[in-house]
């Protein structure tokens, strides 16, 4: 064993400053009046995914640390990971040395688009986490010096921590620690502009605090009384009980007004969803990796400007934009959340309504970074998520090895030997989107019903709707109006029967 660090000093911090920490935490979550629920009056941003006209909410970029938006608790309970001095922490239980690392890089990256500077980083190799302190002993102990030879005032740990393993680890490293899920709600914090991803988001924090609310009332009562090893039963009595008790009936209380805020929501999202499915117009839905290129792809392929940004999770809402088949036909693009390895289970729940819009596209573009070191990990990451929405799994699927420009070409020809049908582009050069273009068009459901008609002269719209939708064989002009033989969907078929005004050949009775 390693186990030859020296005893911790004896500096204060896990103690009294952690009770009081705890408490601070609790009280100013439930004092909170509740952002997502407060500031629902005369400010819906219309951030429904259905506002195909609107112009990209997030053209501007949020700089951070400046936010006024600190009333927000559960920011404020978050916000502690941010702008802080960061040593990262992972244990290899299985698996090999490269991916333990490229798993504690991505960590790295996930610390600073939370806004953290990250020192340094471990890895222990261990079958499994410690029960009592995550790492073994000794292991946490280099850690603590490794922690105070830097100046370090935060530990993640690249996985998630039961309370008293929190506990237990703070105990003997001196400084806060977090865990990847805490992280990672964070960021969300950090990112959600809507209503909706508010709500979803506070949900989630919410979530995860709810378990950990018993972790504070056994350190309450540790501090009063003796050191107990398991943790368990402890505090069932203690003072504090109660008020825990009170809390957490709270916390439920405003997680149901969450729930119902964000069921609210639904509706008008899902109306016009409905109302782009009868005008027949197609959906592709962009999915994938946080930071393989999804917004910057959706802007390549209709010239929009959705945030792009070298962070994880920049895109948290659903961003609908329309555009054309290179034969003309009109389908919408969604850019949305992206996915991470285990994201967290509060997470998934919480924006279940948002990943239910990938389960009603009718394409799913599985963007992949194929100059990732781990791009068929990612892309087992993002179809484990899509498993657990329902019907995505019958939606066929493009997949786009994106950055094409920066991946090494024989890490390109592995995976397009891996996916055989994927296709390679650069969203960044525009280096084969026309390919994919026009594997959309292939891939794009057709409108089915042949018509023969003759639409009056009065009803250019129905026209040219034929046009924007519709695949159109021939178009002359006859005496009652536009004579078109054209391909639509059953709508738009209906509507056109309407007005015809020449016998449909179907009613000719020859
Ligand atoms: N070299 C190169 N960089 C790219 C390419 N596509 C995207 N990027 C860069 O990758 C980073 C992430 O791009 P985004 O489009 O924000 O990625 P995303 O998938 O939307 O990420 P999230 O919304 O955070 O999940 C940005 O720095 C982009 O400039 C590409 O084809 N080549
Ligand atoms: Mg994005």
């Amino acid at each position: 064993m390693d186990d030859d660090t020296t005893a911790p000093r004896t500096t204060t911090g896990g103690g009294e400053d952690g009770l009081r920490r705890a408490e601070d935490v609790v009280a100013r979550i439930l004092a909170r009046r509740g952002t997502a629920l407060a500031s629902t009056e005369g400010q819906d941003h219309a951030h429904d995914a259905g506002e195909l006209e609107r112009e990209a909410r997030e053209g501007t970029r949020r700089v951070q640390g400046l936010s006024t938006e600190l009333e927000d608790v559960s920011e404020v309970e978050y916000r502690q990971i941010r702008l802080e001095r960061v040593v990262l922490v992972g244990l290899r239980t299985s698996g090999s040395e490269e991916d333990a690392e490229v798993s504690l890089r991505e960590l790295a990256a996930l610390a600073e688009t939370a806004g953290s500077q990250v020192l340094d980083g471990l890895i222990q190799r261990r079958p499994a986490p410690d029960p009592a302190t995550y790492l073994g002993s000794g292991k946490a102990r280099e850690l603590a010096e490794t922690v105070a030879a830097n100046g370090a005032d935060t530990v993640i740990v690249d996985g998630e921590l039961a309370p008293s393993q929190r506990r237990g680890l703070e105990d003997v490293v001196k400084v806060k620690v977090v865990d990847r899920t805490a992280l990672i709600l964070d960021i969300f914090a950090q990112h959600a502009k809507s209503r909706e991803g508010k709500a979803q988001v506070e949900l989630a924090q919410l979530e995860y605090l709810l378990p950990r609310l018993r972790g504070w009332g056994e350190s309450m009562s540790r501090q009063a009384g003796g050191r107990v090893a398991g943790g368990e039963g402890i505090g069932s009595r203690g003072p504090g009980e109660t008020k825990i008790e009170l809390d957490r009936r709270r916390i439920r209380t405003r997680m149901a007004r969450l729930r119902a805020q964000i069921r609210d929501m639904e509706p008008s999202r899902r109306t016009q969803r409905a109302s782009r499915r009868r005008g027949g117009v197609p959906s592709v839905a962009i999915a994938g990796y946080t930071n393989a290129g999804k917004s910057t792809l959706l802007n390549r392929l209709t010239g929009s400007d959705a945030l792009v940004e070298d962070a994880l999770f920049a895109t948290l809402d659903p961003t609908v934009r329309r555009t054309t088949t290179p034969d003309g036909r009109v389908y919408t693009l969604t850019d949305t959340v992206g996915f991470v390895r285990n994201l967290p289970t509060q997470l998934v729940e919480a924006f279940r309504s948002t990943l239910e819009e990938v389960g009603e596209a009718d394409v799913i573009l599985h963007v992949v970074d194929a100059a990732h070191p781990d791009p068929t990990g990612q892309v087992q990451a993002v179809r484990s998520v899509l498993d657990t929405i329902p019907d995505a799994g019958g939606i066929p699927e493009i997949i786009v090895l994106n950055k094409a420009d920066l991946a090494a070409p024989e890490q390109l020809a592995v995976l397009r030997t891996a996916y055989p049908e994927a296709v390679p582009v650069s969203a960044w050069t525009g280096e084969g989107i026309d390919a994919l273009r026009s594997r959309l068009q292939e891939v794009l459901p057709r409108p089915r019903v042949l018509v023969d008609v003759v639409v009056p002269y009065s009803r250019g719209d129905l026209v040219h709707q034929v046009h924007e939708d519709g695949e159109v064989a021939s178009e002359d002009y006859a005496d009652a109006g536009t004579h078109l033989v054209a391909r639509v969907d059953d709508a738009l078929a209906a509507r056109l029967g309407e007005v015809n005004a020449a016998p449909a050949p179907d009613l000719d009775g020859e």
